[in-house]
Parts: C-alpha cells; sequence; structure tokens
C-alpha cells in the first residue's frame, strides 16, 4: 500500500519503504546476543492531515516499533520518515528531541502525567520545555482544557482524578502542542468500557473538530473501529487495510491474521508489555 491520502488534502505523515532490524550490525539495543530480529520489513504509508489511522495485529507484528519509528523515538534500520512533509533528522539525540517536541504528540496506556503536578502545569510542560512563552502557551493550555470540556480539573492532581480524566489530560498536552500527529499506543488499554468510549470519542473529535491526524495503535477492534482507516500489520508488513471499518469486520480480519500467526507458530495476540519502550523515552523526556 503506497498510500491513503484524501484528494488534496495535507499529508501529515509518510514512510517510505521502513525497515526496523533489531540487533542488527551498528544497531546498539535491542535482540543482543541472539539473531537479529526484523521488526518491520519494507513499511509504506501516507496519511492525510486531519485523519484518524487505527493500528492493529497479532502480538509481535511490529505495531510498537511501528509507531516508535513513525514518532521519532526510534530511528528506523533503513527508509525514510516524514512528519508534516520535514524528514526525521539525522544527527543526534538531541535533534531527534527537538523534531518531537516540535511535531508529535504522545498519547500512552499509563497516562505519563507527572504526579507533583497539576492538571494545568502537565498540560503546559511540553510547552515549557520547548521554550514557548509561557503567558501565550499558559492562555492555550487553558484553552484546550476547555475546549475538552475539563477545564474545571485544572487544579488537580493526576492522583485525584479517575484513569479516564486522566488520560483525557493526556490528550490535552499532547494536543497542546498542535502537533503533525497525535499517536495513541493503547490509550484505552488500561481503562473501563466507559471512560474508554469517552477518551475515544475525544480522539475522533480530535480529528473531526481540530482536524488533528490520530495514529492508534489498539488490541481493540471496537477502539480501531472509531477510525477512518484500520492498517493491518503481519510479520512487519502491512497486509491488509480497512476503511470506514465496523467492529466485527475488523475483529473477523484480526482473527483471520491471528490464526495465521497461530498457525505458523508464533503467540498468540494479547495486549502489549503496559510500559512500552515508547512510554519510557517519553517520560525521560519530560521528567
Ligand atoms: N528492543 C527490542 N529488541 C529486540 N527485539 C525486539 C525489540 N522490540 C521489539 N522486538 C521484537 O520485534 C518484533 C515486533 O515487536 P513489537 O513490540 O513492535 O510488536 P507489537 O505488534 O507491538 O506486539 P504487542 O502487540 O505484543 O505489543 C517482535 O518479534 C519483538 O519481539
Amino acid at each position: 500500500m503506497d498510500s491513503i491520502t484524501r484528494g488534496g488534502a495535507a499529508e501529515a505523515l509518510r514512510l517510505s519503504d521502513v525497515v526496523k532490524v533489531y540487533g542488527a550490525a551498528g544497531e546498539g539495543e535491542g535482540a543482543g546476543a541472539g539473531r537479529p530480529v526484523t521488526a518491520l520489513d519494507g513499511v509504506s504509508l501516507a496519511l492525510a492531515a486531519g485523519t484518524f489511522t487505527s493500528v492493529m495485529g497479532p502480538s509481535g507484528s511490529g505495531k510498537s516499533t511501528l509507531l516508535q519509528c513513525a514518532a521519532g523515538l526510534d530511528r528506523p534500520t533503513s527508509g525514510r520518515v516524514l512528519v508534516g512533509g520535514t524528514e526525521l533528522p539525522g544527527g543526534g539525540e538531541s535533534e531527534l528531541t527537538r523534531f518531537r517536541r516540535s511535531r508529535i504528540g504522545f498519547v500512552f496506556q499509563h497516562y505519563n502525567l507527572v504526579p507533583y503536578l497539576t492538571v494545568r502545569q502537565n498540560v503546559l510542560l511540553p510547552q515549557t520545555l520547548a521554550g514557548r512563552r509561557r503567558r501565550r502557551a499558559g492562555a492555550e493550555a487553558v484553552a484546550v482544557l476547555e475546549r475538552l470540556g475539563i477545564a474545571e480539573l485544572a487544579d488537580r492532581r493526576p492522583a485525584e482524578l479517575s484513569g479516564g480524566q486522566q488520560q483525557r489530560v493526556a490528550i490535552a498536552r499532547a494536543l497542546a502542542t498542535r502537533p503533525a500527529v497525535l499517536f495513541a499506543d493503547e490509550p484505552t488499554g488500561a481503562l473501563d468500557t466507559s471512560s474508554g468510549r469517552q477518551v475515544l470519542k475525544l480522539l475522533r473529535e480530535s480529528a473531526d473538530a481540530f482536524g488533528q491526524t490520530v495514529v492508534m495503535v489498539t488490541h481493540d477492534p471496537v477502539a480501531a473501529a472509531y477510525a477512518d482507516t484500520v492498517l493491518f500489520l503481519a510479520d512487519g508488513r502491512l497486509v491488509d487495510e480497512l476503511s470506514s471499518p465496523e467492529a466485527t469486520e475488523v475483529a473477523r480480519r484480526m482473527a483471520a491474521l491471528d490464526s495465521r500467526v497461530t498457525a505458523a507458530g508464533a503467540a498468540p495476540a494479547g495486549p502489549g508489555t503496559p510500559v512500552t519502550a515508547a512510554a519510557r523515552a517519553f517520560r525521560t523526556e519530560v521528567a
């Protein structure tokens, strides 16, 4: 698949033939002394601005790796990543960090709010780190909290919020920087059904009302069906795509992929590790 951009719309994300091999020569982390693992095997895609895309696939199919490479949390072994038309920079970690701060928003399963800061301070934090002027950033933080209907929580600390409220604050924090792409990794994985639906509605509204491009990894077919398009990964490749998805059809296609993987002797699909490498990297960044 090369492109699912809508006619004429600006492009928010492009991956061209992205390969990620853990444990390859020159890759510092990962498989160590074991055999190299090809987590992404030539992934190409293009997403139009303002679209909401879900990424699904069996356990180990490369979803988290795709998210990390697309979001500049990790570098592909080969291939190109462009966010908002700008290529992931070469150079060191500080260039990548700058790139992420200016273009990318993250939402994780476990919220990653800073416990000793208020909601307002949490939402302000990425902009403060990016060196934006405090008064302007403060006004924007309040505006985004109002837009998401959670302004009354501004002076509370994360421990005083429900899981669903914490996740809505995490979304507010991500949106306040006006990222080219908002990446969400299992954003409803720790929530009950009703709070999860609220979070999904918020992501849907972010795309519809604010033109926010959203890319979400999920194991839940109902969650995936909130998107405009579902991309299916297997063995590090994009193998299927579903537009205007319905949960039953998403589940049917996932079951087909799972049985393919199980027949090949791999682990069945299941929830990802609670704290992904992406979340760890982000935590280090904001701490
Ligand atoms: N840091 C790493 N070092 C070595 N191998 C890795 C590393 N991270 C992931 N892998 C391997 O890469 C492949 C893809 O992993 P990835 O976590 O991207 O899959 P996933 O689809 O997100 O899985 P899950 O749904 O279980 O979270 C797997 O075979 C995994 O074991």
